[in-house]
């Protein structure tokens, strides 16, 4: 079986994840109201709503399996771009460094920060794979070195000590060697794990340009359209263990979804892809994608409003009427950044893009004023705990009424 992420496997301890995986929620000294603790907890999910049926993996398929999405029709321009609060312009972005990230979980991706002309704010790019690259990072900025390029992450390849270009086609040419056409086994190696203390070998294969674009637009056709997640900061969902929301497990999620392998005849589904005879060392080349993380924590209204919104939740109303108590929109995010960023990955064009989500203003609003990116299926997202029937996942009161207020009022779609 491929090397997935920890969280990936059921087998694995719970402190080999990222993340605590919350299953029961027993007394602690850290709550004082005893009583509200003892009290018979909800069923997982409560009767209001019922999670609707989805087209989830066989039993055992959850882990290694792409996932499955469904088509979106085009929108409908006499209302959605209205609905979905479309900025007339996109933003300009700029991609200012990039560095490569070694994951707990095994797998690498790249961290892209950006800068703008919206707000001061670093939104980021995550990206998974060595097929997607940024237009602004590659292209030569006047002046700079080769060390300079590569300080700033503009280089192909993996960088260890000695390396003098940030391109591969200069390495090439100072050893020698011409530059074959690229194979999938390149663009595995250079998918798996850094091996830092060799240089690529000079008979490594890409299609090098000496403008440092070797990669733009090189996200293979047979992957399909690229994997994509937006997603919102949520400081206490995803860094101080909130059950009140399933953001943290999300993050989580997407990342696994995009460190998948790639489709091949052993991955796909009805084979069996233990036949497939790894190489010690040797990893599947990924299909990859991106997740935009942008800076809009509490779906727009910052940490503290958030915090206040909390107490509201505690003192009886959902998400939505604790914003608008506070004056605030029931969502104040806008999706223009996002928009901007996927352009500068390459993500524009006709191919489209795949979306994990379940929310329907953001499928609309991601494709920019003029479809300037076209999402063309959507990935649903669904609760940990409910495709493992209460096993995994974040769970409690707090998250059920969190996805009940998300399906009723912010409308959601936990399906096709
Ligand atoms: N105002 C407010 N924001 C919250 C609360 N809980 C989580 N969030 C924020 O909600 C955002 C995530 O939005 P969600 O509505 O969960 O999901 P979504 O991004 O719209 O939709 P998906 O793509 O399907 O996940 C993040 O910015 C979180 O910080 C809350 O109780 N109140």
């Amino acid at each position: 079986m491929p090397d997935f992420p920890a969280h990936a496997s059921p087998a694995f301890p719970p402190v080999a994840s990222p993340r605590p995986q919350r299953r029961d929620r027993s007394v602690s000294e850290l709550h004082l109201d005893h009583k509200r603790d003892q009290r018979t907890h909800p069923p997982l999910v409560s009767p209001a709503f019922t999670p609707p049926h989805t087209p989830f993996p066989e039993e055992g398929q959850r882990y290694d399996r792409q996932p499955r999405s469904i088509p979106v029709e085009p929108p409908d321009h006499d209302t959605d771009g209205e609905q979905a609060r479309l900025l007339p312009k996109l933003p300009e972005v700029h991609c200012e460094v990039r560095a490569r990230i070694p994951t707990t979980a095994g797998q690498e991706m790249f961290l892209h920060l950006y800068h703008n002309n919206v707000d001061d704010k670093e939104h980021l790019a995550i990206v998974f794979g060595p097929h997607i690259r940024s237009k602004s990072l590659d292209a030569p900025r006047p002046g700079e070195t080769e060390r300079d390029r590569m300080i700033r992450g503009a280089y192909v390849g993996t960088l260890y000590p000695g390396r003098t270009s940030s391109r591969l086609d200069q390495i090439r040419r100072d050893a020698g060697v011409p530059s074959p056409r690229p194979s999938a086994g390149f663009l595995g190696q250079l998918n798996g794990p850094a091996q830092q203390a060799t240089p690529p070998s000079p008979s490594a294969s890409s299609e090098a340009s000496t403008d440092g674009s070797e990669f733009e637009s090189s996200y293979p056709l047979e992957f399909g359209p690229p994997l994509v997640r937006i997603h919102s900061e949520c400081y206490t969902g995803e860094t101080v263990w909130s059950a009140r929301c399933d953001c943290g497990e999300q993050l989580d999620e997407a990342a696994r979804l995009m460190s998948l392998p790639a489709p091949t005849p052993a991955s796909t589904p009805g084979s069996d892809a233990g036949e497939h005879q790894l190489l010690p060392n040797e990893k599947l080349p990924s299909c990859g994608g991106v997740i935009v993380y942008l800076r809009q924590e509490g779906r727009g209204i910052g940490l503290k409003e958030k915090l206040k919104a909390y107490n509201l939740q505690d003192l009886g109303h959902d998400t939505m009427e604790a914003n608008l108590l506070l004056r605030h929109p029931g969502d104040a995010r806008s999706y223009g950044l996002a928009t901007a960023l996927l352009l500068d990955l390459g993500m524009g064009g006709d191919r489209g893009i795949k979306l994990l989500t379940n929310n329907p203003e953001k499928v609309r609003a991601v494709e920019g004023p003029n479809r300037e990116v076209r999402v063309v299926e959507r990935v649903p997202m669904i609760p940990i705990a409910w495709k493992t029937g209460g096993k995994e996942g974040v769970q409690g009161a707090e998250v059920e009424k969190y996805l009940a207020t998300k399906i009723e009022k912010f409308k959601h779609m936990f399906s096709g």
